[in-house]
């Protein structure tokens, strides 16, 4: 390709050059962008530059020649129609202000990759970014899915969801991110997308630790589906629409992340589960396992909601070192045994929990004159 004709194309930055922020970059640079990477190495920014690789993260796979990176944020962000962020979710608000400086003036799209909450606040990513750049919410769109890096890396047929608040700005992004390999689907559900990519990172952390312990397939299944519930009930009580978490961003990604060795959060459970602790699962672990981060802030806005969370309850006991991993379970042991409904934790047959309190908020925002209840907002 031609300066000129490479000039001519369509310019986006990905901040954050690990796994998936390289993957994702591949992803636009494939479908027929420029992408700029910010790489927080140098060294880093050197190797994508002139080897068109990123061997640490990514090994074995050719970057394209429309990729190129820089250590520096302005040099990055220069030009750029559209805006990817792909750092760890603890570090977001940190980096976000060294972007505020350079881009709070424009109105380019500015979109997470990111499946984690903050563990001080419990915010979710699109909240942390919509407060420290303080940019109208229509702004911002999410990427969610089944979307294993190495796997997307390697150009393996893959579907993900873009959501925004804004369909326009869904559509926008969900267009520049797409190509023979990567399809992508749009949504207006952001608490329901966001929460998806949170929480089945900490169902994925269970079934690493029946990985670990040495349990089959029936535990996993059994702990799979419960968790799917928990999900269900956790995000709709947050505000999400129950049928997102039957979508890529719930049911999709909760099987790819559960069934794979390459998830990060899988690995960190089954370390946990084969009797590490905490502390060295972390020392071992040399990329992010959001999962961890998460369990003890969507524990506590379950309880503030009042959602039974019963396998997140015995991840964070692993975890504090309080529970024996081979106690590991669909329920708590510590549980009454009066047989409960199997569709939530409420014993409501028929998902009556979640859409219960589905119905329950729709009213609530009728008595608020049609506003949605403050930590319903997005
Ligand atoms: N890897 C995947 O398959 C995948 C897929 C979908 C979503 N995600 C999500 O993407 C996000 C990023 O994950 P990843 O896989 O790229 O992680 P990673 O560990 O591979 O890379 C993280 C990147 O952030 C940088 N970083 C670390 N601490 C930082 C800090 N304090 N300030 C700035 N940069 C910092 C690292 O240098 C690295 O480049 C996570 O929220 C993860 O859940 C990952
Ligand atoms: O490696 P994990 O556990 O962070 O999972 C990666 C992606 O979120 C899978 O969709």
């Amino acid at each position: 390709m031609s300066r000129k004709q490479d000039a001519a194309l369509p310019r986006v930055a990905v901040v954050g050059a690990g796994s998936w922020g390289t993957t994702f970059g591949k992803v636009l640079a494939d479908g027929g962008a420029h992408v700029t990477m910010w790489a927080r190495r140098p060294e880093l920014a050197t190797e994508i530059n002139e080897a068109k690789r990123n061997s640490g993260y990514l090994p074995g796979v050719n970057l394209p020649r429309t990729m190129s990176a820089s250590h520096h944020l302005s040099e990055a962000l220069e030009g750029a129609e559209q805006i990817y962020l792909s750092i760890p979710s603890q570090a977001v608000r940190e980096n976000l202000k060294a972007v505020r400086a350079l881009v709070s003036m424009s109105d380019v799209p500015i979109v997470s990759l990111m499946k984690g909450v903050e563990r001080r606040t419990g915010l979710r990513m699109s909240q942390v970014i919509e407060q420290e750049l303080a940019c109208d919410p229509m702004r911002i769109a999410v990427a969610s899915g089944p979307n294993l890096a190495l796997e997307i890396a390697r150009e393996q047929p893959t579907a993900a969801v873009i959501s925004s608040t804004s369909q326009e700005t869904a559509e926008a992004v969900a267009r520049r991110a797409r190509n023979r390999y990567f399809r992508t689907f749009v949504n207006t559900d952001v608490i329901g997308t966001e929460f998806g990519g949170v929480l089945k990172n900490l169902i994925a952390v269970a079934i690493g630790i029946v990985d670990g312990v040495g349990y089959g397939e029936n535990t996993k299944a059994s702990i799979i589906t419960r968790g799917l519930v928990e999900m269900t009930d956790f995000a709709v009580a947050q505000g999400a629409e129950p049928e997102t978490l039957q979508g890529l961003a719930g049911l999709g990604d909760l099987i790819a992340t559960c069934q794979s060795p390459l998830s990060r959060n899988n690995t960190a459970g089954r370390l946990l589960g084969q009797g590490l602790s905490l502390a060295d699962v972390v020392k071992q672990m040399n990329q992010t396992a959001e999962g961890l981060a998460s369990v003890a802030p969507i524990l506590q806005l379950a309880r503030e909601a009042g959602v039974a969370m019963p396998i997140v309850e015995q991840v964070k006991r692993v975890l504090d070192g309080t529970m024996d991993p081979r106690e590991i379970a669909p329920h708590l042991t510590t549980d009454d045994d009066e047989p409960q409904g199997e569709r939530t934790q409420n014993g409501q047959a028929g998902g009556g929990g979640a859409l219960w309190r589905s119905l329950q908020r729709t009213l609530d925002q009728f008595r608020n004159g049609g506003r949605r209840a403050p930590r319903d907002q997005s």
